[in-house]
């Protein structure tokens, strides 16, 4: 398939030339170091905070990543939509309403790709699937999710999509909420409600990206966990993104569709 580097005149054996959005921070500088190790992936841009989005464009970079903030994720994402480059997001903040918004953008656009995956690990987006198969076979479900004390979001983008996909599942099976008959409850002491799960966000030192899911019925319990002891966890699954995100036009959620 010819792709975009022949448009512009380059062969398709040339490497792909990817930027890098908050490539100073935790995951920014991983990406960067992992683009800069991978055969036939080309590190063009370093864009931190207060740099011009437009330094994107000079150097030519045909997929773009962000690692920003939930708080200016969407405005990067919209400017690279607008000037036709594609896009690899693991900023965590995507509810459904901001993946509708993102949809929208690209119908104006409709040869730019978006992939947003909540967890780049491959275990996680196993641990993820794992979840969803087992959701209809309990009756009680909660997450607990822990992370570094620098994470400024809760739950995490993980713990919420993963949340998400048990919903659904349970609502197919035709369950309804899981028993509980908390009726004096100091606030929080139960977690988050996210789609009708309880998900606990856990904060620490030392930690890096954990989460368990906890399934419960009569006389059994299932604990399905996933822990990132290190973020170098999470490259397989951005490099495979920014290799398949210029021959997937659209919106893709989830590593889920790039595996399969
Ligand atoms: N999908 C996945 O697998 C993973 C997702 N994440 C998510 O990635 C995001 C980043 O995490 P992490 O690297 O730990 O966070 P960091 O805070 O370490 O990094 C974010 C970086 O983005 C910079 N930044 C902020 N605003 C902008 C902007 N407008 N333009 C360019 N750069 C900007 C920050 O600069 P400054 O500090 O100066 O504000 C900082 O350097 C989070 O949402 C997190 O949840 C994290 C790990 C895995
Ligand atoms: O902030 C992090 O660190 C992580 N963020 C993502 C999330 O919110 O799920 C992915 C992973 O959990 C690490």
């Amino acid at each position: 398939m010819s792709d975009e580097r022949e448009l512009a005149g380059r062969a398709s054996t040339e490497p792909l030339r990817v930027g890098v959005l908050g490539a100073r921070g935790r995951m920014g500088t991983e990406v960067c170091g992992a683009v800069e190790a991978a055969d036939n992936l080309e590190l063009v841009a370093m864009i931190d905070q207060g740099d011009q989005l437009s330094a994107l464009v000079d150097a030519g970079a045909d997929v773009v990543v962000d690692f920003t903030t939930p708080d200016t994720v969407l405005d990067n994402l919209r400017w690279c939509i607008d000037q036709g480059i594609h896009v690899v997001v693991g900023t965590s903040g995507f509810t459904a309403q901001r993946l509708d918004q993102v949809r929208g953008w690209l119908s104006d656009k409709p040869e730019v790709g978006v992939v947003v995956a909540p967890n780049f690990g491959i275990g996680a987006v196993l641990m993820m699937q794992f979840a969803a198969r087992a959701a209809r076979y309990f009756e009680s479900v909660e997450i607990i999710e822990q992370h570094h004390p620098k994470k400024l979001d809760a739950p995490s983008g993980t713990a919420t999509h993963t949340a998400r996909l048990i919903a659904q599942a349970r609502a197919e099976a035709g369950l309804g909420a899981s028993p509980d008959a908390t009726t004096d409850e100091v606030p929080g002491a139960r977690g988050a409600d996210v789609d009708g799960v309880r998900v606990h966000a856990v904060r620490a030192t030392g930690l890096v990206a954990h989460q368990e899911v906890l399934f419960g019925t009569t006389g059994e319990t299932l604990t399905i966990r996933h822990d990132s002891f290190d973020r170098a966890s999470f490259m397989p699954g951005v490099l495979l993104a920014v290799r398949s995100v210029p021959n997937r036009p659209g919106l893709t959620v989830g590593l889920d569709a790039l595996l399969d």
